[in-house]
């Protein structure tokens, strides 16, 4: 699987419509990806809060209409980063798009932990409550945003609602960039999964953006990773890799404790365990 990942910055001085096509014509670009993803809010710009309220539209707006339209144009699945939702109560949320080759919205996730440090998100926004994967052509995908990568359970409820790939899309600052790689890879390598992170560059007001988007495979490896500037970084993915992974090295069905919610017993049932294979280890890919 090829994906695409934009690391874009957002230019303030071009008008919000212009700044949408500008990324859909990217996106276009791409044709002949499997998945394109972008960075959060890289329309409105994470840490412009002032422009939240100009700029917050419906998922039938013309942004996602837009978006829509540029996956189709491209056939490609488009994970569009985030924009600011206007919901239907009048409520605003970080809320990232799951587009089909088709052009069809496919999946949706409100940001779950909205960022307080010197950030006025959880002022201005309301956070989702929703949590789940998604089944695609692509496999079972399950999308997070930015700060929550900082929530270890997050993922691991993904994980166990099937995810295979976990997409992140941020805009994490340039200051905390060696928190980003860190906790990218752990992500990856905790829950066995390919974790595609999509972050902004460029300069937000005095916040610069860190860039370092990265694509990780299930055993935490950095299979690409951009510079701080804005590119376009490509990266080849073996979707069968996951459960080659878990077969291998059975950390992730070994696990006693579980993170979805909705189980009331948050001790797994205990089950008969799969004996682990002891493959001789220049067979194995778990040196790493
Ligand atoms: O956790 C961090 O250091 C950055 C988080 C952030 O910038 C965000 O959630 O948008």
């Amino acid at each position: 699987m090829r994906a695409v990942l934009i690391q874009a910055a957002v230019d303030h001085r071009q008008p919000f419509e212009r700044r949408v096509a500008a990324v859909c014509d990217r996106v276009v670009a791409h044709r002949g990806a499997d998945l394109v993803v972008l960075p959060e809010l890289w329309a409105t710009g994470y840490f412009a809060f002032d422009d939240y309220e100009r700029t917050a539209e419906p998922l039938d707006g013309p942004t996602a209409r837009a978006l829509g339209e540029a996956a189709e144009a491209a056939s490609v699945h488009l994970h569009a980063g985030s924009v600011v939702e206007r919901g239907p109560d009048g409520r605003l949320h970080n809320t990232s798009l799951l587009f089909g080759p088709d052009g069809r919205l496919l999946h949706t996730y409100r940001k779950f932990h909205l960022f307080g440090h010197r950030s006025r998100e959880t002022a201005l926004l309301a956070p989702g409550d929703t949590l789940r994967a998604h089944d695609t052509a692509l496999g079972r995908v399950g999308m997070t945003t930015c700060y929550d990568l900082r929530f270890p359970e997050l993922f691991r409820v993904l994980a166990e609602d099937g995810a295979e790939l976990l997409v992140v899309t941020a805009a994490w600052p340039a200051a905390r960039i060696d928190h980003w790689r860190l906790l990218v890879r752990a992500r990856a390598l905790e829950n066995q999964v390919h974790v595609l992170a999509c972050n902004a560059a460029g300069h937000q007001g005095d916040v610069e953006l860190g860039g370092a988007s990265m694509a990780v495979d299930p055993w935490g490896r950095v299979v690409a990773e951009a510079g701080r500037g804005e590119e376009a970084l490509a990266a080849d993915l073996d979707p069968a890799s996951v459960e080659r992974a878990r077969s291998d090295f059975p950390a992730f069905s070994d696990r006693r404790l579980t993170a979805a919610p909705e189980k009331e017993a948050r001790l797994l049932a205990s089950r008969p365990r799969a004996p682990h294979r002891v493959a001789p280890s220049r067979t194995t890919g778990c040196t790493h």
